[in-house]
């Protein structure tokens, strides 16, 4: 059973892996804060409950309080924070409330985010349900919401205290969602981890068709490996003062496509692999990566797909990366792929560059 850790200024805490945790929840948690006073609440959405609520709470004697979110990216908004602080309050959840976060990363970023600002902070556990979650975003303590303008673009930097992911929970995720997330376990292959996305080139096939996923599959070996280069990164740079910015490859016009579209067309992976293409296609034009590589990071996204097609204008979406996290006075920071595993974090990606890149991404799109 794989246990990651993440070590930052701020947290330290563990990632398992494994095929049936749910039903050996309770003492897990229980475990976290020894000699503490216990008083866990679930937040999830009606459609997950209904599909794992009874292994969940195999292990618990007593039924923690359930607070329902809606799924999808649209309520990822600070209406349905407010809205979940308040059922917390009316729930009696005071400074021993331990929150658990079981969903996607919808839920796991609002859940962390309620937690960093009920009461002006309290604890919480991830306990991911997709893999986009399993693979990324339960990990290393990025939470909050969108606005209307933009992706995350209210949040805090808060780490649960815990993450626990049970691979089976990936048996009941529709093909297009587990698709998605594999688009982030390509990006850690990308930035990071030559092998991985080695793995994932040779295997799309077992991958893509894991259903049981028992302990080892090709699918648990992609999420543990992406956990991997997720936590290694965080653990260098907690609050993405630099290095942390590659785990943004493809972000920055895939959370313009996001936006663009009202956050009701395309799953976040999707966005992101289209954002991811548009990068590549500025590393082309600017010959810092090797056509032989670009062909294989663009196939390889491709594959994962198929990709929705979405409308939107270059320039609509260049204007709205002037909104990214990661600039600084106005200033861009751009994630740029070099060679397979490697990445440059670059601060001189002009507009025409991107715009060019991201009508040769619309172009492809249009073909497809
Ligand atoms: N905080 C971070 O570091 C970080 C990293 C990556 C992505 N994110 C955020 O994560 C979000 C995307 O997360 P996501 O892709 O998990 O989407 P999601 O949370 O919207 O979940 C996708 C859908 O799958 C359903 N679902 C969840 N688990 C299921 C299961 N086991 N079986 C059947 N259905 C299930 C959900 O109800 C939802 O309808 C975006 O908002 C993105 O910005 C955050
Ligand atoms: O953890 C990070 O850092 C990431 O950038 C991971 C991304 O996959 C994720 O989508 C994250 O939420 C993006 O963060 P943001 O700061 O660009 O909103
Ligand atoms: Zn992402």
């Amino acid at each position: 059973m794989p246990v990651i850790p993440v070590n930052t200024p701020s947290a330290t805490y563990n990632v398992t892996i494994a095929p049936n945790l749910l039903p050996t929840l309770h003492s897990r948690l229980r475990k976290l804060n020894p000699g503490k006073p216990f008083r866990p609440f679930i937040i999830t959405s009606p459609n997950i409950w209904s599909l794992w609520s009874k292994p969940f709470l195999a292990s618990f004697k007593e039924p923690p309080t359930v607070l329902f979110h809606p799924a999808g990216e649209r309520h990822k908004r600070m209406a349905s924070v407010e809205s979940l602080a308040q059922q917390l309050s009316t729930a009696g959840a005071d400074r021993d409330a331990l929150l658990l976060a079981f969903g996607g990363g919808v839920i796991g970023d609002i859940t962390g985010f309620l937690a960093a600002i009920y009461m002006r902070g309290i604890r919480y556990v991830q306990i991911p349900t997709t893999l986009l979650a399993q693979v990324d975003s339960s990990i290393g303590g990025k939470t909050g919401v969108n606005l209307a303008t933009g992706k995350n673009l209210i949040g805090s930097f808060h780490h649960p205290q815990a993450v626990f992911a049970d691979t089976d929970l990936l048996r009941t995720l529709p093909p297009a969602e587990l698709r998605a997330g594999l688009q982030e376990s390509i990006k850690a292959g990308v930035i990071y981890d030559a092998k991985l996305f080695r793995y994932m080139e040779q295997n799309a096939e077992a991958i893509l068709s894991t259903k049981r996923n028992a302990d080892p599959t090709p699918l648990a070996k992609v999420v543990a490996a992406s956990v991997r280069v997720k936590a290694e990164v965080v653990s260098q740079d907690e609050k993405e003062s630099g290095l942390r910015m590659i785990l943004n490859f493809g972000h920055t016009i895939g959370h313009a496509i996001e936006a663009a579209t009202n956050y009701k067309q395309l799953l976040h992976g999707e966005a992101v692999a289209w954002g991811s293409i548009a990068a590549l296609s500025v590393a082309v034009a600017r010959n810092t990566i090797s056509e032989k590589d670009a062909n294989r990071i663009a196939n390889l996204i491709l594959r994962y797909g198929p990709l929705p097609t979405f409308k939107a204008t270059a320039e609509k979406l260049v204007s709205l990366t002037s909104r990214d996290k990661k600039n600084r006075s106005g200033i861009r920071s751009f994630i740029l792929p070099t060679a397979i595993g490697k990445v440059e974090i670059v601060r001189n990606v002009t507009e025409p560059e991107l715009l060019a890149a991201t009508n040769a991404m619309l172009t492809l799109m249009r073909q497809r």
